[in-house]
């Protein structure tokens, strides 16, 4: 798939702005502060529904403006999308060919895209929560059913904690029963499709960084779940005491976490800067074939900022995944000698907002 226009309004530093996608690369060259990753944040938001900057989306809406508006041709194999995303102080909404959304999951798949930026490269390092973000991002956009069992996981987990909350006042273990019921019922499924996906990226993961590592490295990605599908029931019962005290749940795929060896070395603990871009870098092609092969049809490739902080042989590696994949980058300039290599279809530069 490819996105074939862009137009954003009112969306961050832009006012109105509408381009034309080359099918290949696409460089937006500019001074710090222009709008680049601006561009790739609007596309971004209609591939996965939120910013990955942002928890706020209200705060892509132009200073001083009522609503920010996206708008997207997408060229599939054999049709085309158009995605309408608007954001408003009260919220989001979207519409696919003109059609209003009812729930934001029906977006999912209509536009997938994988975005590499210089956060990324600390995803080893960083807590588990952003591990659990990466895991949830790019599943939801490729199984549906895993993004409803994970919302509905969140619903019943916030609903258990207010009823933890109120339990000193009002001890009612029958309602936490109930809670518990369909909490435990989600965070199965939850965990039984993390498990799947994580075997799934291990596998491609460990064949992309054995050919960047020349053979040299092993790369194991391994699940660490906080709770065993299999023994759930018996760990929520022991420790649903803790919880009232605490007035939170200590037990569930919320507390979940990722590892990854390389050697059998965990590489948070002992393995080097180098080492750790290398797996970020794996990770993501591993997440960029798992989705072309999952959906039959390449995501949009958007990296933002990022050449600079990979070295000659990793800039290759990456370059060399970029073959009939639409790819976006953003940069100031110094990459140059790293896109002149490569066949760039257009070259855009940014400033202040506007887009030549
Ligand atoms: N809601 C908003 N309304 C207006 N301008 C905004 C808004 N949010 C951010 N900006 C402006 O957008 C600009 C930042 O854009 P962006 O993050 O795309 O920069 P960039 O070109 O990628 O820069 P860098 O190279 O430093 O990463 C800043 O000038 C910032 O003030």
């Amino acid at each position: 798939m490819y996105i074939q226009e862009l137009a954003l309004n009112n969306f961050r530093n832009y006012g109105e702005v509408n381009i034309q996608l080359d099918k290949g690369i696409n460089i937006f060259k500019g001074d710090n502060a222009q709008g680049k990753t601006n561009v790739l944040e609007a596309i971004y938001l209609c591939a996965t529904a939120r910013s990955h900057r942002t928890s706020q989306e209200k705060e892509v809406i132009k200073w001083n403006e009522e609503a920010a508006h996206i708008t997207l041709d997408v060229q599939k194999r054999t049709f085309n999308d158009k995605i309408d995303f608007h954001i408003t102080q009260k919220g989001k909404a979207v519409a696919i060919n003109k059609l209003p959304v009812a729930k934001l999951g029906e977006l999912f798949g209509t536009l997938t895209v994988v975005m590499f930026s210089p956060e990324d490269l600390q995803l080893i390092k960083k807590s588990p929560k952003e591990r659990r973000r990466f895991i949830d991002i790019e599943l939801c956009q490729f199984n549906k059913l895993y993004y409803y069992a994970l919302k509905q996981y969140y619903k019943v987990l916030k609903q258990r904690n207010n009823a933890l909350k109120q339990y000193q006042q009002n001890p009612n273990p029958d309602m936490l029963d109930i809670w518990d019921m369909q909490y435990i019922e989600y965070a199965k499924e939850v965990i039984q499709r993390r498990s799947e996906f994580i075997q799934e990226i291990n596998e491609v993961a460990k064949k992309i960084h054995a050919n960047i590592s020349g053979g040299k490295e092993d790369l194991e990605v391994v699940y660490e779940p906080n709770v065993l599908e299999a023994n759930i029931e018996e760990k929520v019962a022991r420790y649903r005491q803790k919880d009232i005290m605490t007035q939170s749940s200590s037990v569930g795929p919320h507390r979940d976490d990722l590892k990854f060896l390389i050697n059998g070395m965990d590489v948070k603990v002992y393995g080097s800067q180098g080492q750790q871009r290398t797996v970020v870098l794996s990770m993501k092609l591993a997440e960029l074939r798992l989705m072309q092969e999952n959906l039959g049809e390449a995501p949009i490739l958007l990296l933002d900022d990022v050449l600079s902080e990979l070295d000659d042989s990793r800039q290759k590696y990456l370059f060399s995944y970029t073959e009939n994949i639409q790819t976006l980058i953003t940069c100031t300039g110094v990459e140059q000698s790293v896109w002149n290599s490569q066949k760039v279809g257009k070259l855009y530069n940014v400033v202040k907002g506007n887009i030549y």
